[in-house]
């Protein structure tokens, strides 16, 4: 009878705490249930409904729980005033137990904090932009790279194709080529065992088990039985490291302090020598450059790789898109000459195209963590230093207020009445503040020049010359469109 009453008021109190306490002093938003909080409540693949929906429903800013508390910024002036204007404030990323475990402690670019993000983020920024990112040096590398994935798309000679390989093998390179210097040639065996670990650790990274971790770290003692994934997680994250520290290694032995840096490598062993000489050396550590190596394939290869595909699957599903873009593409440039970044103010359909797939695609359906550096009001609420927070730009993207018929693809609506492309300030697939995509100049070059020069080169049709493939999404942290299959015949 004792120990009945001990339990039932035992369970009353964690009821209470899940679905109260732990609640009272935060944003409204919709209830939690125990362990797992809202995510089971989050469409399983457009997730970002379920927050926009959520937004119409609890205003501005709301709670939500994956399973941890995070507060949901939801609308575009207020995260102006938050992630804009107090960019510091809400600079800080969360500290969690996945990436103390991959990581070995918060290092690289992604989730590292404080000092040494700052130092971090400002030398890689500076590296790149000398690497030709923003400056268009880097533009014959990547020029050279589509025209390959040409080659290999009219390889195909009119046969059904996934378009997986030569976009993996094009995007790769240039990742490849900033980071350590050299490009991969078409199969090398190397390049397959890279990219396939790279796959496998994005299928066993986003398995909804692996959020559960976060807030339960000791489920991971009984895998096996339980299926979470985590052991292998490990394994394919050490081998990923091991593979970027063989091109350290064979860096160091051919590296020459006195000559200007080959790639970003070279430049952050340089920058480490000099850090070391001004006492400054554990903000430069060998860790600290594989896992920033690490973290510039991480966040630059899939991501872009997704959108092309997604590119692509649209201009499937929308034909006249495609004759318009050919059309424009042959009366400014023609198909003989090379696509250069001066050609963006010259080719404004195709600049509305690429705006208009980036906001449809939605790819990073619910935006990344950030934590507030310091307690801060945020909508009216007092939230407390360390909350997790998102500006959940992909609200923004779908909403009938800010786009007329948001689930429609037309690149028109970003076109003006002199026929110039308009930038529209609310579409922000690289986020926003201070901790906004560190690629994105590198992503907005890959996309104009690889998609520019495929529709130059490429005609897409249906794989069965009259139905386009449905646009499917893979359920996960990142949206790409199921496998599909499609002819590529070259323009003459
Ligand atoms: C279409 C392609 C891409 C998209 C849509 C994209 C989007 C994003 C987003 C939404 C974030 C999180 C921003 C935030 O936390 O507020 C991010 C962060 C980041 N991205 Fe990208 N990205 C793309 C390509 C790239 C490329 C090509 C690179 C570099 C090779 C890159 C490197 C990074 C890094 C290092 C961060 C972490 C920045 C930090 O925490 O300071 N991304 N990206």
């Amino acid at each position: 009878m004792l120990v009945g009453l001990v339990i039932g008021l035992l369970i009353a109190y964690y009821l209470y705490r899940e679905l109260y306490g732990k609640r009272k002093n935060l944003p409204p938003g919709p209830r939690p249930w125990p362990v797992v909080g809202n995510l089971l409540q989050l469409d399983q693949l457009y997730p970002e409904k379920t927050l926009f929906d959520w937004g119409k429903k609890y205003g501005p800013v709301f709670t939500m729980w994956l399973p941890l508390p995070m507060l949901v910024v939801n609308d575009y002036d207020l995260m102006k005033e938050t992630f804009l204007r107090q960019g510091d404030t809400f600079a800080g990323r969360p500290d969690l137990f996945i990436t103390r475990a991959l990581l070995k402690g918060n290092y690289g670019l992604f989730f590292t904090n404080g000092k040494m993000w700052r130092e971090n983020r400002r030398f890689s920024l500076h590296a790149l932009r000398d690497f030709g990112i923003g400056r268009n040096t880097l533009q014959p590398q990547i020029m050279d790279q589509a025209l390959q994935m040409i080659d290999l798309l009219h390889n195909s000679a009119g046969e059904p194709i996934t378009l997986l390989e030569p976009f993996t093998f094009g995007v790769a390179n240039v990742i490849n080529v900033l980071a350590f210097g050299y490009t991969w040639k078409v199969g090398d065996p190397e390049m397959l065992r890279f990219m396939n670990l790279f796959e496998e650790f994005s299928v066993l990274f986003q398995h909804p088990s692996i959020m559960l971790l976060e807030s339960y770290p000791w489920l991971r003692h009984f895998e096996p039985p339980l299926p979470i994934g985590f052991k292998r997680l490990n394994e394919v994250n050490d081998a990923i490291y091991k593979f970027i520290l063989d091109d350290i290694e064979k860096h160091k032995k051919t590296f020459n302090e006195n000559e200007p840096p080959r790639d970003y490598t070279d430049a952050y062993l340089l920058e480490m020598r000099k850090r070391q000489k001004e006492g400054e050396g554990d903000l430069f550590t060998e860790w600290q450059m594989i896992t920033a190596i690490g973290d510039l394939w991480g966040a630059g290869f899939a991501t872009t790789v997704a959108t092309l595909r997604f590119a692509i699957i649209y201009l499937l599903n929308n034909p006249l898109v495609q004759q318009k873009l050919q059309e424009e593409m042959d009366r400014v440039i023609g198909n003989e000459n090379e696509l250069t970044m001066d050609d963006q103010k010259r080719l404004p359909y195709l600049c509305a195209t690429i705006q208009e797939i980036q906001r449809v695609a939605n790819i990073i359906p619910i935006s990344v963590q950030h934590t507030v550096t310091e307690d801060v009001v945020i909508g009216g609420f007092l939230v407390p230093k360390d909350t997790q927070v998102i500006a959940q730009t992909p609200s923004l993207h779908i909403d009938e207020k800010l786009f007329d018929e948001p689930e429609k693809f037309m690149p028109e609506r970003f076109i003006d009445e002199d026929g110039h492309f308009v930038k529209n300030d609310h579409v922000l697939p690289f986020s926003l503040g201070k901790r906004a995509c560190m690629g994105e100049s590198l992503a907005r070059m890959e996309l104009f020049l690889f998609l520019g020069t495929l529709i130059q080169r490429c005609d897409f049709r249906p794989e069965d010359g009259v139905t386009p493939p449905p646009i499917v999404i893979q359920p996960g942290f990142m949206h790409s469109p199921v496998p599909y299959k499609c002819i590529v015949l070259p323009r003459k």
